[in-house]
């Protein structure tokens, strides 16, 4: 708490530096790293994933970085992580967000990139900051199409296209402004195979991508429409089911769609400030994003089509076979199956 409320007061006289030195890129020595992040000091550390920590740090001429040391002996080869790291640095979005830099010497491998003051969806939903409220409907939508723009823009636009690969709630960050930033898009090429399967991703990663360790960009669909569901609803990607089993929020939430039990999916501390359409909308993407047939998902340019309230695509949507009540047993047996899947991953909730 104490380490957030200096980053607060640091924020606000370093916004307009920030906006100017966001777009450079450029290599950064190790040195100049270490002296921004006071040695890699345990104070600085925002957080550790899958692919190593991430740190705040300082630079020279006031403004604040985060970054990324990833893990030890697990680097590329200079050479291989210098390409990737260039091509991702040219990558560049409203709804993304951008490298700074890196710094590759001896085994360290660093990528850095601008801090962004708001931290992530992960915080505000589940977090250091879930307690405020600062996520109120029209913050989520804005959000929700940000977000899918970025990643849209990734499948569809950049060049090479590229598959984000860990799509979850800590990598959509939130500036000054509450606008999404999709970060480590692509990372997974930074990294060992099989890096993303850490338990930080539980509950995003697609069936086939889980199963066979190759992402796609059909499973990054699978992994947004989970994001979704995380709006909507303020669940977490596992829905605690009893005091031992989980459920995936999908298969917590299908059957409730499936019988219109809105009032039991939606968000509580949404306190009923929300539109009903628009909530429904977030919804029901949500689930289509993540339908266990590849073939069924939308394309992210769908997604972002659907999102902005394309009305026949939605209605069309609302009627699909996923949403059509089953009777009885289906239903509980579908239950039943989970229950068991997430004992077997002794998943802890
Ligand atoms: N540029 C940034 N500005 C602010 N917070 C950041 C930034 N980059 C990362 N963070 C936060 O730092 C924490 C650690 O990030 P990190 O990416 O290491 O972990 P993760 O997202 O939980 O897992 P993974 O490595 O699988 O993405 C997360 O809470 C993340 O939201």
């Amino acid at each position: 708490m104490a380490l957030c409320s200096m980053f607060c007061c640091v924020k606000s006289s370093n916004r307009k530096n920030q906006r100017i030195k966001e777009s450079t890129w450029r290599i950064f020595s190790l040195r100049e790293l270490q002296v921004a992040t006071n040695n890699f000091n345990y104070d600085n550390k925002l957080g550790e994933g899958g692919f190593g920590s991430v740190y705040w740090g300082q630079l020279w001429d006031a403004s604040q970085i985060a970054v990324k040391r990833l893990k030890s002996g697990s680097g590329k080869a200079e050479t291989e992580f210098y390409v990737e790291v260039e091509i991702l640095g040219r990558v560049r979005h409203k709804n993304l967000l951008s490298l700074r830099g890196y710094s590759s010497q001896g085994q360290e491998r660093i990528v850095v990139s601008d801090y962004m003051t708001n931290l992530s969806l992960l915080s505000h939903l589940h977090g250091q900051h879930s307690a405020e409220f600062l996520l109120d409907w029209n913050r989520r939508m804005d959000l929700a199409i940000g977000a899918a723009e970025g990643i849209a823009y990734l499948h569809h636009f950049a060049t090479p296209r590229i598959i984000h690969g860990n799509i979850k709630a800590s990598n959509v960050l939130l500036d000054e402004d509450f606008k999404a930033k999709v970060s480590e898009f692509g990372f997974i090429k930074l990294v060992p195979e099989g890096a993303i399967s850490a338990k930080g991703a539980r509950g995003y990663l697609a069936p086939e991508y889980a199963s066979s360790g190759k992402a796609s960009a059909a499973s990054d669909v699978y992994s947004f429409g989970v994001l979704l569901l995380e709006l909507a609803t303020g669940k977490r990607p596992l829905v605690k089911s009893s005091s031992t089993c989980a459920l995936t929020i999908i298969d917590w939430a299908v059957p409730l769609a499936r019988e219109r039990k809105f009032s039991e999916l939606v968000d509580p501390d949404l306190d009923g400030k929300y539109l009903e359409e628009e909530w429904r909308r977030v919804l029901f993407v949500g689930l289509i994003c993540a339908h266990s047939q590849i073939e069924k998902r939308p394309t992210m340019l769908e997604v972002v089509e659907l999102l902005k309230g394309d009305k026949e695509k939605v209605a069309a949507l609302e009627n699909d076979e996923m949403f059509k009540s089953i009777p009885g047993t289906e239903e509980a047996s579908k239950y039943v199956v989970s229950e068991k899947v997430a004992k077997q991953e002794s998943v802890n909730v």
